[in-house]
């Protein structure tokens, strides 16, 4: 359908009203407009797709319902004006319930009210003309190009997820913050089966955990105080599509039991109602948490975990990815210099060093806004290493789980970033944690500290 063509079928047995119609609305250029007298002479034509058809009830050679029903099955994007010689309210609320876009009476006032119907229809075909194109370009901005990176850890990453985009299998994703987690849950959605149905992200840990539950299954009107009015939630919404459940580790022990039940048996019931709503959503979940860990810890329910592991992908933390740290800051720096007008900027030798080095507490987050603000800083078309700033991460990124460190795996982390921060400067590093200069000299001896972590070569 072109944006500004619409192909209008009219079926109408009646002569007079039918070329009457017909008449009327050639009158619009934008309108192409076909006329059959019977059923049968329509059915033949249905094949054809037209935008709209506008359709007398009562015809010699089948009711206007069944007709419908037909044209709904073969052509569910073909909107249906329903056009009868009786004001019958509930024949006309049946036809909406069943697919019809609109009901008009006979009478002096068709003409006027269907060309008000077209008129609304024009909008909303250019309104769906417009969806399509955006939907176009979000799983453009989102196939597997959108993951930038060559190295041998990334290319793990990548073939699991082609798998996963594949089938409808549920992913569990894993990655420190910044890695890329909810990119990568966009890509298996925009390059799967589902891509033209909604991708629906939640972060669980940014819900106040009271409206989580309506948050997730929806609510009656007054099911609860502010409930005021009828809501669906996040799995209605992305009904045919993914629902991507960020940091799922952050659940209510309470409402996992809830959330198992609901994927289990593919249907729910909004809070405040026993109606209940069948769902068909693929499901992504997220999380920095070892979840395996929650579960020994009693925080996480253990068939919930089974349930949700599906296909497990782990997004490695950019200090493992090689030269992908220029890459993607390549990357970055064109697209900020090409979002600003600035002219494109090059990273110096000494500046890709500097870049290679670092810890990146914050992963991919946090390299993009380093080379943002270097872009801002660098005055030429070079990226100098003092252009480099390190980004402070707020406090708590960079602290593990509970449990999943040793203390002494702990001092050695924090004693390596501390390192990293001041250029490998250990004099430094030793004044500032306050500990001895030979334990740290001992622990690069023994490989426990790096003094270059990243190994990359830079040209
Ligand atoms: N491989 C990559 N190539 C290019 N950009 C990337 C890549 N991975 C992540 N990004 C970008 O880095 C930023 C952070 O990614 P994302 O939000 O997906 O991380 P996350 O792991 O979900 O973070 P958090 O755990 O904090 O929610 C986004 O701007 C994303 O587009």
């Amino acid at each position: 359908m072109k944006s500004d063509t619409h192909n209008i079928y009219i079926v109408e047995d009646d002569e007079f009203y039918g070329s009457m119609l017909e008449h009327y609305l050639s009158l619009n250029p934008d309108y192409q407009v076909k006329r059959f007298s019977s059923a049968a002479g329509f059915l033949k034509s249905i094949h054809e797709k037209p935008d709209v058809v506008t359709l007398d009830y009562s015809l010699p050679d089948s009711t206007g319902d069944k007709l419908l029903q037909q044209i709904t099955e073969v052509s569910p994007d073909t909107r249906v004006i329903m056009i009868s010689g009786q004001n019958d309210i509930q024949v006309a609320v049946d036809l909406m319930k069943k697919g019809a876009f609109a009901y008009i009476v006979k009478n002096e006032e068709t003409k006027d009210r269907l060309w008000m119907v077209l008129e609304t229809l024009s909008s909303h075909f250019a309104m769906q003309q417009k969806i399509k194109s955006l939907q176009h370009e979000v799983a453009k901005k989102y196939n597997f190009k959108s993951i930038i990176g060559n190295s041998a850890a990334i290319r793990k990453v990548f073939d699991l997820i082609e798998k996963a985009s594949n089938t409808n299998i549920t992913v569990s994703i894993t990655g420190e913050t910044g890695t890329g987690k909810e990119l990568a849950a966009k890509s298996i959605h925009f390059n799967s089966a589902r891509k033209d149905k909604p991708f629906v992200a939640v972060n669980i840990a940014a819900i106040p955990r009271d409206l989580i539950e309506s948050e997730l299954f929806g609510h009656e009107k007054g099911s609860f105080t502010g409930a005021v009015a009828r809501r669906i939630g996040k799995f209605e919404e992305a009904h045919k599509g993914t629902l991507f459940l960020d940091e799922i580790g952050e659940l209510d022990f309470n409402l996992q039991a809830k959330l198992l039940r609901v994927l289990q048996e593919k249907e729910l019931s909004r809070i405040g109602t026993n109606e209940v709503v069948a769902i068909d959503v693929r499901i992504i979940v997220a999380t920095h948490k070892n979840l395996a860990l929650e579960v020994k810890k009693g925080n996480f329910r253990e068939d919930l975990y089974y349930r949700l592991l599906g296909l497990p992908v782990h997004l490695p933390p950019l200090r493992e990815r090689d030269s992908d740290v220029l890459l993607i800051a390549r990357h970055f720096i064109e697209a900020f210099c090409k979002e600003n007008g600035l002219p494109d900027k090059q990273l110096s030798v000494e500046a890709k060093k500097l870049l290679l080095q670092h810890p990146y507490p914050g992963n991919i987050r946090q390299l993009k806004s380093m080379v943002e603000l270097a872009c801002v800083l660098s005055n030429s078309n070079e990226i100098l290493p003092e252009h480099i700033e390190e980004i402070q991460m707020p406090d708590g990124v960079n602290v593990p789980d509970e449990g999943q460190l040793t203390l002494k795996q702990h001092n050695t982390r924090i004693i390596q970033q501390c390192l990293d921060a001041n250029n490998f400067d250990v004099l430094k590093v030793a004044r500032i944690l306050d500990i001895g200069k030979s334990t740290i000299y001992r622990m690069i001896n023994n490989g426990e500290l790096i003094l270059y972590k990243n190994t990359a070569k830079v040209n």
